[in-house]
């Protein structure tokens, strides 16, 4: 078994990067060589701060806490959270676990059955039919209700459960405060996201030769309530705010939460779930963490404000949309399939 742990990439999407085309003169050129993807982007953004640490003293300091939370989610979409009780150490030891496992053969990863987990690997963009849509990076993509079945790795397994387990309620307390903003009853992503398909994400960004021609990950929002990614070091990820992509600044203390597709649904676009992109590097490698707070599959995803801008859908609905989207174009369409009306965003304007 060869011991190379790169995914082919280069293999793969040479050809589609380097397409050759004939002019109008009818000569075959190199049509994407000169392509440069990545655009300048802005000056790098710091985003709101919430201290966590207020929710456990007074009245006063939570209701601050809660208030600034609440704003963050209406003007950003993104904001980062400090004390948030998952310790700096026990990330950490999760970034370590994750290097061990994408350091292991491609050819070992890439087994169906690898930790014992089905359909958890994936590289690229299996449907990428332009250099916009490859994804320059790897990832493993477990299902939280699944974690505790994944195999031979323990130190993996028992540091995912701990962490997940962390994220998992963080995710829970955060919906519920932003949910009360919007006058919902604080049990009600919990009911739904229990016995949910929330999913735990690891992410490896290896070094890339066309950095500034392809992405590490293109454009996309998040297909659920909401996010709490872990980047620590290496910068890369940008977000997409006015117009503007601005970069967000590592931080290896705080923890970021972005608003997913299904609470720009459920708060009628009061919060948005922003575009954001990770940018890929040609000299380091990035890795980062994510947990994706969903519901079940027969969860209605319905709008708590009326009159909703949003058709009522299920989401199974959703996801399968998004798969016929993605493999008929290469890319999700999301949340305007389900608009009511011709709408225009402004405010965060994507
Ligand atoms: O790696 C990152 O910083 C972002 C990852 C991300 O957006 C995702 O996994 O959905
Ligand atoms: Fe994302």
């Amino acid at each position: 078994m060869s011991m190379e742990i790169e995914p082919p990439l280069e293999v793969r999407y040479y050809a589609l990067m380097k397409e050759e085309v004939e002019d109008k003169n009818g000569r075959l050129v190199v049509e994407n060589e000169e392509r440069e993807i990545v655009e300048e982007c802005e000056d790098e953004v710091e985003l709101p701060v919430i201290d966590l640490g207020l929710l456990k003293m007074g009245n006063l300091e939570r209701e601050k806490c809660k208030n600034e939370m609440v704003e963050a989610a209406r003007n950003w979409g993104f904001f980062q959270i400090i004390n948030h009780g998952v310790c700096e150490k026990v990330l950490k030891a999760m970034i370590y676990e994750q290097k061990k496992v994408f350091n292991e053969p491609f050819a070992k990863k890439s087994l169906s059955n690898f930790l014992n987990l089905v359909g958890t690997y994936r590289w690229g963009n299996p449907v990428a039919i332009s250099p916009t849509q490859i994804s320059w990076s790897e990832a493993f993509h477990i299902a939280v209700l699944e974690v505790s079945n994944l195999k031979d790795h323990v130190t993996l397994r028992t540091t995912m459960e701990g962490v997940v387990k962390k994220l998992g309620r963080l995710a829970e307390k955060i919906s519920e405060i932003l949910g009360q903003s919007l006058g919902i009853k604080s049990s009600y992503f919990k009911e739904r996201c229990e016995k949910g398909k929330s999913s735990f994400r690891l992410n490896r960004y290896p070094p890339c030769p066309f950095a500034s021609k392809v992405y590490g990950l293109i454009p996309h929002t998040d297909s659920d309530y909401l996010t709490i990614l872990y980047q620590p070091q290496i910068s890369g990820l940008q977000l997409l705010r006015a117009g503007k992509w601005f970069p967000v600044k590592p931080n290896p203390q705080a923890l970021l939460v972005n608003i997913g597709d299904l609470f720009q649904v459920v708060s009628n676009d009061v919060f948005r779930s922003l575009k954001h992109r990770v940018v890929a590097s040609e000299a380091v490698e990035r890795f980062s963490f994510a947990y994706f707070y969903c519901p079940s599959d027969d969860v209605l995803i319905e709008s708590w404000l009326k009159p909703s801008n949003y058709r009522q859908f299920s989401y199974k609905e959703y996801r399968q949309q998004i798969e016929k989207d993605v493999e008929k174009t290469g890319n999700k369409v999301g949340l305007s399939r389900f608009f009511l009306h011709n709408m225009l965003l402004p405010h965060l304007g994507q």
